[in-house]
């Protein structure tokens, strides 16, 4: 891969430099150069849906603990089951989940028992109450058990030594729930990642306050902070709104590399004299790994670094930031987590549109389920007709297409991915 551009007067200039590079390749380069943190932190189980595992966890004990019914029903063994049935057995004794029985019994005696009670030494099978008759202190049974019928040995799920989650795994509450069946009471994980927000632009007025002459509403920094609060393993310092001005960036982007493991922007990337967000970085001694990107929209996003502070310059359009976001910036963001997978979740669909798109440019636009094929895959409408700037569009889309840069002509039938919204 090309090493990172210096930021110097000349390469200041934002747009004037830098060779146009797919999507696929920013986004390596974007993962290529996150640091992953390395801090981590002992949390509550309780607390820890969600959080990124430090280090692989390794069983210590045996799952079940011990051998036990599967069924309410009665424990019998195979040699009180001589000749042909049906065998009358008597009850020697109960036993219920929580209890523990060292009696010893005959070969023609059977346990009263229950789900989740430990099956004694000896004892081979349980077989279900239904299967039974119950007849004062014995049981009639007309079928011969197998061995092992319903009963879990112990370790047949888990044994002690065995890897139970593994470094860079999330915990989903069905890998809590295996460390609680271990008895963990806590868990080491990473710390969270400290993402920095900035909102760069002098028209930006926070919703809420009247609009002033040549005022927009700030549509992104509530779009990116709802996407990253519903993340467990993230914490978000938001510095606001700030204008366009170099000096006033280059202040904003000093505090957050104090502070932060990477820092998203939105705006300010393009390529006029009021976008200073690139000479603000150079100011840092900041670098640019992907200074222009091979799609639509998007093509002005800047990936970079402050000193080991990740650097996101989404462009401002709400759609560039959405998508440039989601492709590029979260891979890294996610990647710095210490998460193994990193890439955006594809679904397998079909185009219900005709489209024309430039070859050699992967265009990303909203799209929203119009029914199933007769394969099942979602057939999809697009929304918008491309416009970057089209908060209606995004907000009416159950997902974001991805159009290939080696296709020009979109057919209705095309296989396509798209990037389910899915509410979050
Ligand atoms: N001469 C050129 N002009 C532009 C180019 C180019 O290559 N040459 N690229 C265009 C493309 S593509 C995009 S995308 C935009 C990116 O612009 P910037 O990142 O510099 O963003 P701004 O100019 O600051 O804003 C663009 C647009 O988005 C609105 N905006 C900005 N921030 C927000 C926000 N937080 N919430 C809602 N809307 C926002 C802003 O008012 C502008 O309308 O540049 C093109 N120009
Ligand atoms: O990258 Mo732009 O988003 O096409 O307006």
């Amino acid at each position: 891969m090309e090493t990172a551009i210096a930021l110097t007067n000349e390469t200041c200039q934002a747009g004037a430099s830098g060779r146009v590079i797919s999507v696929d390749i920013a986004a390596a380069k974007a993962v290529a150069i996150a640091r992953t943190v390395r801090e981590t932190e002992h949390v509550p189980l309780m607390a820890a849906r969600g959080r990124i595992l430090a280090h692989d966890l390794f069983g210590s004990i045996d799952l079940p603990p011990f051998d036990n019914s599967a069924m309410d029903g009665y424990a019998v063994r195979l040699d009180g089951f001589a000749g042909t049935g049906p065998w009358v057995l008597s009850v020697g004794g109960r036993i219920a989940a929580g209890e523990f029985h060292a009696g010893q019994f005959a070969s023609n005696e059977v346990l009263r028992i229950f789900t989740g009670a430990p099956v004694p030494g000896g004892f081979d099978a349980v077989i279900m109450q239904e299967h039974c008759e119950r007849t004062n202190d014995a049981v009639v049974i007309t079928t011969r058990p197998r061995r092992g019928e319903n009963i879990r040995y112990a370790g047949e799920d888990v044994r002690a030594g065995d890897r139970l989650v593994a470094v860079g795994e999330q915990l989903t509450p069905q890998r809590l729930a295996l460390l609680a069946g271990q008895g963990l009471a806590e868990v080491e994980v990473l710390r969270k990642v400290r993402i920095g927000l900035i909102s760069t632009g002098t028209e930006l007025q926070q919703p809420g306050v009247p609009l002033g002459p040549g005022q927009i509403y700030n549509s992104n920094r509530v779009m990116i902070r709802a996407m990253l609060s519903a993340v467990p393993w993230a914490e978000i310092l938001d510095y606001g709104i700030v204008p366009d001005r170099r000096e006033a960036l280059a202040q904003a982007f000093g505090e957050a590399a104090c502070a932060c493991d990477v820092l998203v922007t939105t705006g300010g990337v393009s390529a006029g004299e009021e976008d200073h967000v690139v000479s603000a970085l150079g100011q840092h001694g900041g670098t640019l790994d992907v200074l222009k990107v091979a799609m639509r929209p998007g093509k002005p996003v800047k990936i970079g670094m402050i000193g080991s502070m990740l650097f996101a310059g989404l462009p401002g359009n709400p759609n560039a930031a959405l998508v440039t976001f989601r492709q590029i910036a979260l891979p890294a963001i996610r990647a710095i987590a210490g998460l193994a997978s990193t890439g955006p979740q594809w679904s397998a669909a079909v185009a219900g549109f005709t489209y024309e798109k430039r070859l050699g440019r992967t265009e990303f636009v909203p799209v929203r389920i119009t029914g199933r094929d007769e394969l099942g895959r979602p057939v999809l409408d697009m929304l918008g007709r491309g416009s970057s700037a089209s908060l209606m569009a995004m907000a009416l889309a159950d997902g974001i297409a991805m159009l290939p840069p080696d296709v020009g002509s979109i057919e209705r039938g095309l296989a396509l991915r798209f990037e389910p919204l899915s509410g979050n």
